[in-house]
């Protein structure tokens, strides 16, 4: 598709200023909408290449990630707004005047809400498959973000170099709201092989029901503090202290979560709410941990990167994932996780402004301090991320663009 310049160049008067903004990418999901977006820094947009001939323009700057809850779309869009992103997205070529900015957005949102965000914002939202998305986000970060992903073993987070050559397949689950499974073969190749409706969305709404908490951090705050085997009905509670081991069962194995909660004879109220949280957590992530191992074993993949908000990068969640992976395959697979977990979505969005000539992901040597520098989609590309990403990280880029 011809495209012409980004509205950002053409029409601004806001927050950021014009040199500023570039692109927005959204993926707006069942429980969150992510929201990725480069502001160039100030002074950028230098056109030398390696070998100091003159190039593409090369725009530096970073790349802004944020969340909101989908019920709260309209803090989201405001918060567009106040940033005037919405300007940062661009038009066909043949586009008449009249013709509305279009912003690259993924996510089953992009289709429940676009008439509210054309009314709003005054932009069409420019679709992109969810999967393929999730398998273009998960890529880059893997080839391109330096330290992105790690194991959590015994609570301790070890990273992990990423062979470029030696990365395919691998089992991608991304636990949303609901959970998908996908096994990525390589850019673009990729196919859904399962899915469980048992997820991030059942973690947050069972847990909100039963312990009254009014926030999703104050329920994984709770488990925190809790202890499952109050509510769990454990392999020694069964075999009056001993384990199983002729099945490969100790005495501490759950053989049944929440089971307690039948013989105790008490009411919900009678238990700690981080009691009840922590068995939730529990059962949640060695159900997914368990249903992924089992995928991979279907085809023979020996990694599984696991995604979403619902991680949280919370610590008891990761190390009942890796547990349960490391147990179903009795040491075979290994649990790895990734440090953008929930914007896998927005990201492959915003990667994919480069379909339309609009800012291939590419830097130049001169930024001198970029940890990795690896080809993606045929261009060259490389990041610096911060020591210490959380909620409203950035990452230091360079983003090529089409003359
Ligand atoms: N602040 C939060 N508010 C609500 N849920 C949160 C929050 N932080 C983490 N979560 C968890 O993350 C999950 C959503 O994760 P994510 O944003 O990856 O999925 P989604 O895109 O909303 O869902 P889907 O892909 O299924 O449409 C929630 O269901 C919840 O378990
Ligand atoms: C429906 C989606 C893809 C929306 O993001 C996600 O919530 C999901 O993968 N749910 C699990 C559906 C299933 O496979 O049972």
């Amino acid at each position: 598709m011809d495209v012409k310049k980004p509205a950002s160049q053409e029409n601004l008067n806001g927050n950021e200023s014009e040199s500023q903004i570039s692109h927005l990418a959204l993926d707006i999901g069942g429980s969150l909408i992510k929201v990725v977006y480069f502001l160039r820094s100030n002074g950028s947009g230098g056109s030398v290449d390696d070998s100091g001939k003159k190039s593409d323009p090369v725009l530096e700057g970073r790349l802004h990630f944020a969340k909101f809850e989908t019920s709260k779309i309209i803090d989201c869009l405001e918060f567009i707004r106040s940033k005037n992103l919405h300007l940062a997205g661009f038009r066909h070529h043949d586009a008449s005047a009249n013709d509305k900015t279009l912003i690259k957005a993924t996510g089953g949102g992009a289709y429940k809400f676009a008439d509210l965000i054309k009314e709003k914002l005054g932009v069409v939202l420019d679709k992109e498959d969810e999967m393929d998305c999730l398998v273009t986000g998960a890529n880059f970060l893997l080839k391109a973000v330096h330290q992105e992903a790690f194991t959590y073993v015994d609570g301790q987070k070890e990273f992990l170099q990423i062979d470029q050559n030696d990365l395919y397949p691998y089992l991608l689950v991304n636990i949303g709201s609901g959970v998908s499974m996908i096994k990525v073969d390589g850019d673009g190749k990729f196919e859904r092989i399962s899915g469980t409706s048992v997820g991030g969305g059942t973690f947050w709404g069972l847990g909100r029901l039963l312990t009254n908490c009014k926030s999703f951090d104050e329920l994984l705050e709770l488990s925190h503090q809790g202890n499952n085997r109050v509510i769990d009905m454990l392999v020694g509670d069964i075999y009056g202290g001993s384990e199983y081991s002729k099945i490969g069962l100790t005495s501490t194995n759950i053989a049944s979560s929440f089971g307690k909660a039948i013989s105790d004879n008490k009411e919900l109220k009678d238990y700690k709410p981080e009691d009840v949280a922590r068995s939730l957590l529990r059962m949640i992530s060695n159900n997914i941990g368990q249903i992924s191992y089992l995928n991979a074993l279907r085809f023979g993949l020996k990694r599984i990167f696991f995604a979403g908000f619902f991680i949280r990068g919370h610590a008891y969640t990761m190390d009942t994932i890796s547990v349960a992976v490391s147990f179903w395959s009795k040491g075979d697979a290994k649990a790895m996780f990734l440090r953008h977990e929930g914007f896998l979505g927005a990201l492959g969005a915003f990667v994919s402004y480069e379909n339309h000539g609009l800012g291939g992901l590419k830097t130049h040597q001169s930024v001198q301090q970029f940890a990795v520098s690896e080809t993606y989609a045929g261009k060259k590309m490389c990041c610096l991320v911060n020591e210490d990403l959380n909620d409203n990280e950035s990452i230091d880029f360079g983003v090529a663009f089409a003359a």
